[in-house]
């Protein structure tokens, strides 16, 4: 049975292939906006199963897919990618000398065309504490280049780890896709559908 990650995330994509050799990517064109009264953690559970659910409903044969959303949840407020370097700036500088958390959400689901045969969700979050950072710290960062298409506007696993003074949580899960987590819900789903041969 095919295995799809419903994403363009080459983080994605590398960080699943610790768990499976055999996989192929499909980005989902779902539109990422919160909507009035959604909560941060509401907003990432729903995106990661409107991206695979999308993904899902164009596959022909029965499959299983994986879709994954992370955004930063700075007391309640969600802070996704940096539209632009003023943008990216006030992010950082919200986020200097303080903790928030990043929270990461993986759905697995199975199905095709026909229909949806199985549907999971689950949400990590992983607290963060930022040392202090100072403005011209920010502006050597964006000027990367790393920033522009991550969440919050930084990268962990790069130049942002040495702002990073703490971490509570998923690793995997702050670089966007928590592999505990996700090798569950792919058991669980695999298991479901032993007795499945079609959609
Ligand atoms: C906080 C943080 C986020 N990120 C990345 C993970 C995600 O790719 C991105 C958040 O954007 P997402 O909207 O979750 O994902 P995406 O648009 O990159 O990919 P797709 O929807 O196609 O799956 O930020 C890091 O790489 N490192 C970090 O430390």
């Amino acid at each position: 049975m095919e295995l799809v990650l419903a994403s363009d995330s080459p983080r994605r994509r590398q960080l699943l292939s610790q768990l499976r050799t055999q996989f192929s990517c499909k980005p989902s064109a779902i539109e990422e906006q919160q909507q009035a009264g959604e909560t941060a953690s509401d907003y990432v559970q729903r995106l990661a199963l409107d991206k695979a659910t999308a993904v899902a409903k164009q596959q022909a044969e029965l499959s299983i897919i994986i879709g994954s959303d992370t955004l930063i949840d700075f007391n309640g407020s969600v802070l996704e990618k940096p539209i632009d370097k003023e943008h990216f700036l006030s992010m950082l500088m919200r986020l200097s000398g303080r903790q928030h958390k990043v929270r990461t959400s993986v759905a697995v689901v199975a199905g095709c065309v026909d229909g949806l045969l199985q549907q999971t969700v689950t949400e990590v979050v992983t607290e963060i504490d930022f040392g202090d950072i100072s403005l011209a710290d920010a502006e050597t960062y964006w000027a990367t280049g790393e920033p522009a298409d991550k969440a919050g506007g930084y990268a962990i696993q790069g130049g942002a780890a040495r702002f990073v003074k703490a971490i509570n949580g998923s690793y995997t899960g702050v670089v966007g896709l928590p592999l505990y987590e996700t090798q569950q819900l792919l058991t669980r789903v695999e298991n479901e559908l032993r007795s499945h041969d079609g959609c």
